[in-house]
């Protein structure tokens, strides 16, 4: 299977730019996410890919084969081979699912006995083989989604793009069907571009995802590099929640900093590759603010904070406590409850990033218009 690779695409939809230089390598045969939120251009990436949009600028190859290069090969649609499943199932209700997915065979004249046979193949992949002669409306939309699927593959594509396919899904069947298609995919090994603004879903899902925003990429990493190393402050907000608290870096020499946090009595000494100082913010998960309990020296040391708790709600596996650091509304969760009005915790240095805050394009101005 062919990697994928995108680069300097531009794209202007009359004077808005929803794509800016955008550049991409997708591995042969991983599951590639762009996440992000409504309007940052996800789709647009993804419909340029199948050729359904030309870009402005930039090139876009399938392995060696150029299917894109501006001005000079535009590649049509129906010859780039891509499987494509969007959101809406776009299965035709007036053909059976046998018809549905032998479809793309017809078009391309495939053999009948070949074209049956293929089609019971596929079926029976997207474990639909019962259902060969049932119409759309007798199936659930989970299954439909199924067909959309086993359609995409059915002449094997060379790049398998899938826009928000789950979320018309209820949330349990969604997850089901997450872990069925990872399966599939990994069976298949086809070069998969999945499009979704559903961060668990990015996390649970992808080989590798990237961030976008307004037109760019932010961050291109595994789940684990994004959530745990968040490129920018951008990234830390939207993957995951972050507690994002004021902060002055004090003092940096490249490998660690020094670091004033709002609220908190003494100054931090925090792993950092960025020697600038000045305003910053720092993000702080959750889960890693550490709550000292009864007993274990409570409010003894000057990194501590002993503060009352304005809320806290019971999530089946773990408990949710709103506090405050400083004036910032800080949510803290922990697998053990916490009796009692108040909280003492400490943040440990290790689990805080610094994110200077005039770096940030978003932070800067984050309503500004893409142009
Ligand atoms: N055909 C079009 N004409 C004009 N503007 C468009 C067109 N398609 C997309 N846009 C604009 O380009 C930007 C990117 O749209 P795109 O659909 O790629 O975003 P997205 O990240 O996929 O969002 P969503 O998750 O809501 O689908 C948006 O501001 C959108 O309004």
């Amino acid at each position: 299977m062919p990697s994928l690779h995108l680069d300097g695409i531009t794209k202007q939809f009359s004077r808005h730019t929803a794509l800016h230089d955008l550049s991409l390598t997708v591995r042969d045969g991983e599951i590639f996410t762009l996440l992000g939120p409504s309007g940052c251009g996800k789709s647009t990436t993804l419909w340029s890919i199948a050729g359904l949009h030309r870009p402005d600028s930039g090139s876009i190859a399938f392995g060696d084969r150029v299917v894109f290069d501006h001005g000079r090969v535009n590649v049509e649609p129906e010859d780039r081979n891509c499987g494509v499943v969007f959101q809406s199932y776009a299965i035709w209700p007036h053909m059976s699912v046998a018809e549905n997915v032998g479809y793309p065979l017809k078009l391309r004249r495939t053999p009948a006995a070949r074209r049956d046979r293929r089609v019971r193949e596929v079926l029976e992949l997207v474990e639909l083989g019962d259902h060969a002669l049932k119409y759309p409306h007798q199936l659930s939309g989970g299954q439909q989604q199924r067909v959309a699927l086993a359609r995409a593959l059915a002449h094997p594509p060379d790049m398998l793009l899938l826009d928000e396919p789950f979320s018309n899904l209820d949330a349990k069947l969604r997850d089901r069907s997450r872990q069925w298609l990872k399966a599939l995919q990994s069976q298949v090994g086809v070069t998969t571009v999945f499009v979704t603004h559903d961060q668990d879903e990015a996390l649970s899902f992808s080989d590798r995802v990237a961030v976008m925003n307004r037109g760019r990429v932010h961050q291109v990493g595994t789940p684990e590099e994004i959530y745990r190393y968040p490129a920018d402050l951008f990234v830390a907000d939207f993957v995951g929640t972050a507690n994002l608290l004021p902060a002055e870096v004090v003092a940096a020499d490249g490998t660690r900093a020094r670091v004033r946090v709002e609220g908190i009595g003494t100054p931090l000494d925090v792993p950092h590759t960025d020697k600038r100082l000045g305003t910053a913010k720092v993000s702080v998960r959750p889960e890693n603010i550490h709550i000292h309990r009864a007993g274990d020296g409570t409010g003894t040391a000057p990194d501590r904070l002993t503060v009352p708790v304005e809320g806290r709600a019971y999530l089946g596996d773990h408990h949710r406590y709103s506090i405050r650091i400083g004036g910032t509304p800080v949510a803290v969760t922990t697998t053990r409850p916490v009796d009692g009005a108040e909280l003492t915790i400490s943040l440990s240095p290790e689990d805080i990033r610094i994110f200077p805050v005039e770096s940030d394009p978003y932070e800067e101005n984050p309503h500004a218009p893409v142009h």
